[in-house]
């Protein structure tokens, strides 16, 4: 990957504006440069976009659809690149990169073609009166994504905006421009048409997001971050009164049944833990075990954390990877030394490793089990969005129900039985937008995804993505 990134705009890079500095989350190094949007920039992008939007929005629905397929292919031919340039910006092991984040990027081009073409309109018609819905785009799309799995959450969002008709212009995390900028060199080969996809860098507040998001050219605002930062684009877009959708923060819990298998429980766990580092929203940071396996599922839940392997990201066997800065590293364990201090136990980790290489210069923690703090505590409340959870015990199904719902958030949870009844009533009670029994993160792109109260707005997923990225008109004519 480039070590200077630009914007691209109008089907053209464009290298301008102060650059600021990007690093290597193994090492902690400076390796790249990329340059800023300034609002003239944004500016510029959101225009372009404007440009492009009557001819793409003109086009039939499959006409677009066979564009995303090409974006999609285009995507499998330049593979390495992209999960290159994912791991350039992430330090993330390119076993997961692989197998997870670049074909999630081909697979949400694909699903979205499939889901358009499949989308039935409405039409209802009584004696003398026939009445029918027809879509239209909502416009110019504004795309503001995270570091966390920059290349999944943004094409999560790019594909079924494009397919409803709409442009976009895209700005990726400051920590992670790399991904974005190889999609954008790809839609160039590819011959999408120039406008269609832009992508301005820089960082939130007082820079590119901000600007984007307030821009009056921009008629919608589809966001993944902190919950914090969805209320502050609230706030932005509040006077326009723009769409927003909103997928934010979480602080999921996991419920563990004495009838669970304990095997898969402690492997699911393992992986809803301590998968991307932690830096994955649909993580586990918070688990209930029913009282007769409470001490044995966190004896070995905290004999595999100490398993987890920091190898390099090339390396295919390492399954532990680095925050993705040095503020977040110092972040997470600043949690670590609160829940030492407001006396939990520590059954594994609690601190940083220290690898006697260029690794020490990097942004590691070790994954890390807790036990013996308050519901509610500030570890037990606060999401921390690393790889640590906090293990406590329950008596009675209700009690575990009520600790699950017991938080600001609710975005995804877990639950392990062995009752079917139990897993519905369960999961049923639970206040996430996600529920997963017996397994995490198994996902069907045609389902809602989101969650409620901190953790979002709205429902990106299969039809609901249509949903929001267009806007259904009824035509009610007498006959
Ligand atoms: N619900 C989900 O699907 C989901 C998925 C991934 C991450 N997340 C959440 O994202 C957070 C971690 O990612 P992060 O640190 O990049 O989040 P963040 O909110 O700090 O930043 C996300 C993006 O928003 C931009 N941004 C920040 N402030 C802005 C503003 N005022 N106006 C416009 N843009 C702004 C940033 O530059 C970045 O591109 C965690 O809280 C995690 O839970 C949620
Ligand atoms: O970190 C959050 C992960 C979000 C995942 C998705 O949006 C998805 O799998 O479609």
């Amino acid at each position: 990957m480039s070590d200077l990134v630009t914007h691209f705009i109008g089907g053209l890079p464009v290298a301008e504006g102060e650059t600021f500095a990007g690093y290597d989350p193994v090492t902690g190094r400076e390796v790249r440069r990329v340059h800023e949007a300034d609002r003239s920039v944004v500016d510029r992008a959101v225009s372009a976009a404007r440009a492009a939007l009557p001819g793409w929005s003109g086009l039939q629905a499959a006409e677009r659809a066979a564009w995303m397929r090409r974006l999609a292919d285009a995507i499998e031919e330049r593979f390495e690149d992209l999960v290159a340039a994912e791991i350039a910006d992430t330090g993330k092991s390119i076993t997961q990169t692989r197998t997870l984040d670049i074909p999630r990027g081909a697979a949400n081009f694909r699903s979205f073609a499939e889901i358009a073409a499949q989308h039935p309109e409405n039409a209802f018609h009584l004696k003398d009166v026939l009445s029918y819905t027809v879509r239209r785009p909502l416009g110019v799309v504004a795309v503001i994504v995270p570091w966390n799995l920059p290349f999944l959450l943004a094409t999560w969002k790019i594909g079924p905006a494009l397919v409803a008709g709409n442009t976009v212009v895209v700005k990726p995390s400051e920590h992670t421009p790399g991904s974005m900028a190889v999609l954008a060199e790809i839609a160039a080969s590819i011959g999408l048409p120039p406008g269609v996809l832009n992508v301005v860098n820089g960082f939130g507040p007082g820079s590119a997001g901000q600007f984007l998001v307030e821009h009056p050219g921009v008629d919608a605002v589809t966001f993944t971050g902190e919950s914090r930062t969805g209320s502050a684009i609230m706030k932005s877009v509040a006077d326009r009164v723009k769409p927003v959708s909103f997928e934010l923060g979480g602080k999921n819990a996991g419920l563990v049944f004495a009838d669970a298998d304990l095997d898969a429980a402690v492997e699911g766990a393992v992986r809803s833990v301590f998968t991307n580092g932690g830096q994955v929203c649909l993580c586990t940071e918070r688990l209930y075990v029913e009282r007769p396996v409470f001490g044995e599922f966190v004896a070995r839940l905290a004999g595999r954390a100490r398993e987890l392997a920091f190898g390099r990201p090339q390396d295919e066997h390492t399954t532990m990877m680095p925050m993705i800065s040095a503020e977040h590293r110092d972040k997470v364990l600043s949690y670590y030394a609160l829940a030492e201090d407001e006396g939990a136990e520590i059954h594994a980790g609690g601190g940083a490793p220290r690898f006697g290489d260029d690794r020490d210069g990097g942004y590691y923690v070790e994954p890390t089990v807790l036990t013996g703090l308050p519901s509610g505590s500030r570890v037990n409340r606060e999401e921390i969005f690393g790889p640590v959870c906090h293990v406590a015990p329950f008596d009675a199904e209700a009690e575990a129900v009520a600790l699950a719902n017991e938080s600001e958030y609710g975005l995804a949870a877990t639950v392990w039985t062995s009752s079917l009844s139990r897993a519905h009533r369960v999961a049923q009670s639970l206040e996430a937008g996600l529920i997963w029994v017996n397994t995490w993160y198994l996902r069907d792109l045609r389902t809602p995804f989101g969650g409620v109260k901190l953790s979002g707005i709205g429902r990106e997923g299969g039809t609901r993505s249509l949903d929001f990225y267009s806007e259904p008109t009824t035509i009610t004519i007498k006959l």
